[in-house]
């Protein structure tokens, strides 16, 4: 969507999946969807180094809202989890210079059952710009699909009348591919800022798996949608909660900056480990995330458990790309994998070289040249992440 907004992919804290619909803010008052939540991870944003790493949206998943919507129509959070209401959430989230997101879905209800959209598209646009939110995640449950194709274009057609600029992510493909619709790309990237393409994300390594090898398989479809404004949305950032490993956490932060992908953690900022802190907030890797071209990277070689994923990024020198060049160990043989490998086999054949460098890891390879092979080590079910940038060269053209 031309908007202006996200031309990087987004990065942000997003409750869902750590906090799921828990409700109960009698019972558990410091894990309910409820204002004292958001206010809390928005400050935590700040003062743990998040928001100075890039991470700046806030946003409010489902089970937010009142079971009914108000006498006048309009929807209304929970009055005793947000007893002080959206707009003053939003501000506040505004005042840590943050910016503020919220859930609806295009339906009658949302998954959890609380009020839809469908049948006050108009007034609920109009709501969330009076409260001044800066990104709407519409999702897609009790509806059909096929009325997505006007039904999330429509929506989207009253939040830019409300005149206020909000970020707008959709689920409309995945619910279409659920229904074996195939879905209509180019209305889908005029329409929304991004998009989910694939199954929620679960605690769990089988889970991260499976969006890898989603986005791998049908790489031909999905990878020529992403660009600056329009955003394939692989899921949230599951680093830090009790699925993963530490090697998974490391492969899922550096097959997200691969991809191209919206960096929405969903993790207890108050009980994140240190090491798993240091994953998020990892600038080489969030600097290919968010590289200014917008070309979400493909999986090159897959053979016994190796893959290898490059993903084309800044600077270029005479039409040669820079990459971002991942290995991913699929195998839990239990000892590390050796990966060898020439610059050009993967495609890199600029005459001057490439620096390349270990984004986790502290080690520089120095310029190598594409007949070069370079050798690296991966961990079960990790991952070993380089930046290669092109060397300028100048092939002689004159005799002397
Ligand atoms: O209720 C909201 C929740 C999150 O917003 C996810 O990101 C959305 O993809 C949808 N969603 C859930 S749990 N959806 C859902 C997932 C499985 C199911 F059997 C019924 C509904």
């Amino acid at each position: 969507l031309d908007n202006g907004l996200v031309r990087t992919p987004p990065m942000g804290w997003l409750a869902w999946e750590r906090f799921r619909c828990n409700t109960d803010c009698k019972n558990d008052p410091d894990n309910c969807i409820s204002d004292r939540l958001f206010r809390t991870m928005a400050d935590l944003v700040v003062s743990e180094g998040y928001a100075a790493a890039g991470y700046e949206y806030i946003n409010i998943d489902d089970c937010w809202l009142d079971k009914e919507r108000s006498y006048t129509g309009q929807l209304q959070p929970d009055p005793v989890r947000f007893p002080h209401g959206i707009k003053d959430l939003a501000n506040y989230v505004h005042s840590k210079g943050l910016k503020f997101g919220i859930y609806e879905d295009y339906g009658n209800y949302t998954c959890a059952g609380y009020p839809g959209i469908l049948g006050s598209l108009e007034l609920d646009a109009l709501t969330f710009a009076d409260w001044d939110v800066d990104y709407v995640k519409l999702d897609g449950c009790y509806a059909h699909p096929r009325e997505m194709d006007i039904g999330y274009p429509e929506f989207g057609f009253y939040l830019n009348r409300t005149g206020r600029p909000m970020v707008y992510s959709c689920s409309w493909p995945v619910y279409q591919i659920y229904a074996g619709i195939q879905p209509n790309f180019s209305s889908i990237i005029d329409s929304c800022n991004l998009w989910r393409n694939f199954d929620d994300i679960q605690d769990s390594w089988s889970s991260l798996e499976s969006i890898i090898d989603y986005y791998g398989n049908n790489q031909d479809t999905i990878v020529q949608n992403a660009g600056p404004g329009h955003w394939n949305d692989p899921d949230m950032l599951i680093i830090g909660n009790f699925g993963l490993s530490y090697e998974q956490s490391k492969t899922q932060m550096a097959m997200w900056a691969i991809l191209a992908a919206p960096l929405l953690m969903s993790v207890d900022l108050r009980s994140i480990r240190p090491e798993y802190k240091a994953i998020l907030q990892n600038r080489k890797i969030i600097a290919v995330d968010q590289d200014p071209l917008g070309i979400q990277g493909r999986r090159i070689y897959k053979h016994k458990g190796i893959e290898i994923w490059a993903r084309p990024i800044s600077p270029l020198f005479q039409n040669y790309f820079s990459y971002a060049i991942a290995f991913l160990n699929r195998r839990t043989d239990g000892t590390p994998s050796d990966v060898a490998v020439t610059l050009q086999e993967m495609g890199l054949i600029a005459p001057g070289g490439y620096r390349i460098e270990d984004l986790y890891e502290d080690v520089d390879y120095g310029v190598l040249t594409p007949q070069t092979k370079i050798k690296v080590k991966v961990n079960p079910s990790g991952v070993v992440i380089l930046r290669a940038n092109v060397q300028p060269s100048y092939v002689q053209t004159t005799p002397y």
